[in-house]
């Protein structure tokens, strides 16, 4: 079963919206320029509130590495998303040598061969070149398909998705602006359609 994020929560209702369609992770964006951007203490309160029903993923691109990892061990996250080309294989060992686990992010310009796991990461995700942008790469420019555990991100939405799955077959897929009423606002019936387009 392709595995499903819903990504850029900020508020609880937006993490019941997700947990109730069926969404298997939930993602919160620590980022000062991102519409999508939560507090610490925000980010606490939202992954109180997922109370075990999903994974929790706190995103970054813009923290120093240290930082990010304070930040998910004190917000109790599951996972860690290190996302863009700030953050090397260096980065991933600090991550690793604190015991988080960590997801990574990329795309094709900052990374034309992807393969899960070269960072260390327990997860990859393929996105656009602009996070959170709802910007759709095209997937004629991946020639070398990632295996294993990797998410297929940007520009997705609830009527694109399924397409998307079928063509790629990725591990599992991640959505933040497809599923907004306007920047940074999660439409829950959007989130919904857009789990149930992938679970079909
Ligand atoms: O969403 C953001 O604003 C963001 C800002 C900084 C770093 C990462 C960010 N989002 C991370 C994600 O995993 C998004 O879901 C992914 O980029 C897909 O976004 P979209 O194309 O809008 O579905």
């Amino acid at each position: 079963m392709t595995f499903v994020k819903i990504c850029g929560l900020s508020t609880p209702a937006d993490v019941d919206a997700a947990v109730e369609a069926g969404a298997d992770a939930v993602g919160f964006v620590m980022s000062s320029r991102s519409p999508r951007h939560v507090t610490p203490a925000l980010a606490t309160t939202l992954v109180d509130h997922v109370a075990g029903r999903a994974l929790t993923v706190l995103v970054t691109n813009d923290l120093p590495v240290d930082e990010a990892v304070t930040q998910a061990v004190a917000t109790g996250v599951d996972v860690l998303q290190l996302h863009g080309p700030a953050y090397d294989a260096g980065a991933f060992a600090v991550a690793a040598e604190a015991g988080v686990r960590t997801w990574r992010a990329t795309s094709l310009a900052q990374d034309p061969h992807p393969r899960t796991g070269s960072h260390g990461e327990d997860a990859l995700l393929l996105d656009s070149p602009v996070p959170g942008s709802g910007h759709r790469w095209s997937a004629a420019d991946l020639t070398t398909r990632p295996t294993g555990r990797w998410l297929l991100a940007g520009g997705l939405d609830p009527d694109n998705v399924a397409a998307a799955v079928a063509e790629l077959a990725p591990w599992g897929v991640d959505v933040s602006s497809g599923v907004e009423s306007s920047r940074g606002v999660k439409d829950h019936t959007a989130v919904q359609r857009f789990v149930a387009a992938v679970r079909a």
